[in-house]
């Protein structure tokens, strides 16, 4: 009675029907041959993939009281993180404890105290863009624009330079985390009765074990740097000073608070970083909506100063491009997967406890009903006020990103003036030909990116650098607080 899904192989799974590359893609063929909701095992894990927007809505949303957990992960989320890393907890007390500080300092109205930092720092970002020389230093100074919003977000203090210790710091963690994510490689995660074996013998252990103890010495220094400036009055308004302020409202120990605020680096770094890249990828395929947002800035804004927050509500054009960034390309094509913590059944299809439960967010990007034309990367399908911004890129339910207004500031800002400021431009071949990049060559397994490719950013005319040096002095003096 469980969603009809592609029948077993012979090891009694589905392992050689999903494909390493893209499986979001195979899946929304088995949508075709089975239906909106489709399950499959692989191994002993029973797979059910949400292929519309309704049935993710029903499941995810509508029972998530049900449907909130996540997936059992080992090696990543309990041998290296002793469950205090939030994405991938279980559901539960100490989640919503974790989840309620997320709340405090992501929420709608607390994004809004974000604006001004992320106001200033694009227009550095706008000043390194300018002295760039290549795609590669344009990722890198892209890359310092987000992790620099996430860490004053997260600790108050910004980061001007990439040699940061923090920043490396927080490099090598996020390396040895992905490797120990992925269930693939992970002979617990395969085999968790090895989780009986006498502790001495536990091999697989003693590495994670070891990472764990470094990042919480990381983890816990950064915590303590706050506090000091906290003591000093120097502490700028971040998710760590209201963790800090009322400790014992949140039911966090110190060491959960530490690890609590390494979230928005993790979860809100390469997502940035990735839709950024998939912009610059639709403005390079699509040169006139490009040209079309900047008669909109020229008309609205003028070429005598930078297109400020308060200039969105009448830039809807430009506003609607990082609206159909998120949907064009999900970065997430299969969102970030939930658990249900008990056997459900959902429109007279069995769901057993301990499902791995994905929204294929990939398929509803393309459903022709709500986006004909879906592969067509076209803002106008956000103006006409019915279509909402494409949330299902967010996830759904409990578990809804809560970084996303504060995301979504940051991306519409950005946009809004690299179109003010530059032409985005293709690299061109001695043939006069235009190297474009792949649209569908993404490399990632759960989050995706466009494969590197090459481009330039030209200015549009001369003043813009005028104007754009004057703001990002004027705005690392306005930052010094932060450093
Ligand atoms: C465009 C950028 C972003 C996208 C597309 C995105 C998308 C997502 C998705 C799909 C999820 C999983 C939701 C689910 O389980 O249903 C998620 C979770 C999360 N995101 Fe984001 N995100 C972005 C940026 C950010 C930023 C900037 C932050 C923080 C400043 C952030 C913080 C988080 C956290 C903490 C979670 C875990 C929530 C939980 O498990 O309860 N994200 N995000």
């Amino acid at each position: 009675r469980m969603p009809p899904g592609p029948a077993p192989g012979v090891l009694g799974d589905n392992r050689w029907d999903v494909p390493f590359y893209q499986p979001w893609r195979r899946y929304t063929e088995w949508h075709k041959v089975f239906g909106d909701v489709i399950s499959f095992w692989l191994g002993g894990t029973p797979i059910v993939v949400l292929g519309t927007l309704k049935a993710a809505t029903d499941v995810l949303e509508k029972r998530g009281n049900i449907y909130s957990s996540r997936p059992r992960n080992i090696m990543g989320g309990e041998l290296l993180s002793g469950g205090m890393r939030g994405v991938g907890m279980p559901y539960g007390p100490r989640w919503r404890n974790w989840r309620a500080l997320m709340h405090a300092g992501l929420s709608i109205e607390a994004s809004q105290d974000y604006k001004t930092l992320q106001s200033l720092e694009a227009k550095i970002l706008l000043n390194d863009l300018l002295d760039a020389k290549n795609s590669e230093q344009y990722a890198l100074h892209v890359r310092r624009y987000a992790i620099s919003i996430t860490s004053s977000i997260a600790y108050g203090v910004r980061v001007r330079d990439m040699n940061q210790k923090i920043v490396k710091e927080n490099h090598e963690i996020d390396r040895y985390l992905s490797k120990a994510l992925d269930l693939s490689s992970s002979w617990v995660d395969t085999w968790p009765f090895l989780l009986y074996l006498p502790k001495p013998l536990q091999w697989f252990r003693r590495e994670p074990e070891r990472m764990r103890e470094r990042d919480t010495r990381v983890y816990l220094s950064l915590l303590s740097d706050v506090r000091e400036r906290i003591e000093k009055g120097t502490a700028m308004p971040s998710i760590a000073s209201k963790a800090l302020e009322k400790t014992a409202d949140w039911g966090l120990s110190d060491v959960e608070i530490a690890y609590a605020l390494s979230a928005p680096w993790q979860a809100g770094v390469n997502t940035s970083v990735s839709i950024f890249v998939i912009f610059i990828m639709a403005m390079l395929h699509n040169p006139s909506v490009m040209k079309k947002a900047q008669e909109e800035l020229d008309r609205v804004v003028g070429k005598d100063r930078l297109p400020e927050f308060d200039d969105m509500a009448q830039l809807p054009y430009t506003h609607a491009i990082m609206k159909e960034t998120l949907r064009w390309r999900p970065i997430l094509p299969l969102g970030v997967a939930h658990s249900n913590i008990c056997d459900d059944v959902y429109d007279g299809m069995f769901i057993p406890k301990g499902s791995r439960v994905q929204a294929n967010v990939f398929a509803m990007a393309q459903d022709p009903e709500m986006f004909p034309d879906a592969d067509l990367f076209n803002p106008e399908r956000f103006l006409d006020g019915k279509t909402p911004t494409f949330i299902a890129g967010f996830g759904f339910g409990r578990r809804i990103c809560p970084g996303m207004h504060t995301a979504m500031n940051l991306l519409s800002i950005l946009f809004a003036r690299i179109l003010w400021a530059f032409d985005v431009r293709p690299v061109v071949n001695e043939a006069g030909i235009p190297n474009l990049p792949d649209t569908e060559m993404m490399d990632g397994h759960v989050s995706v990116q466009p494969r590197d490719f090459a481009y330039h950013l030209v200015p549009r005319e001369s003043s813009v650098s005028v104007v754009i040096g004057a703001e990002a002095a004027r705005a690392e003096e306005e930052l010094i607080s932060w450093t």
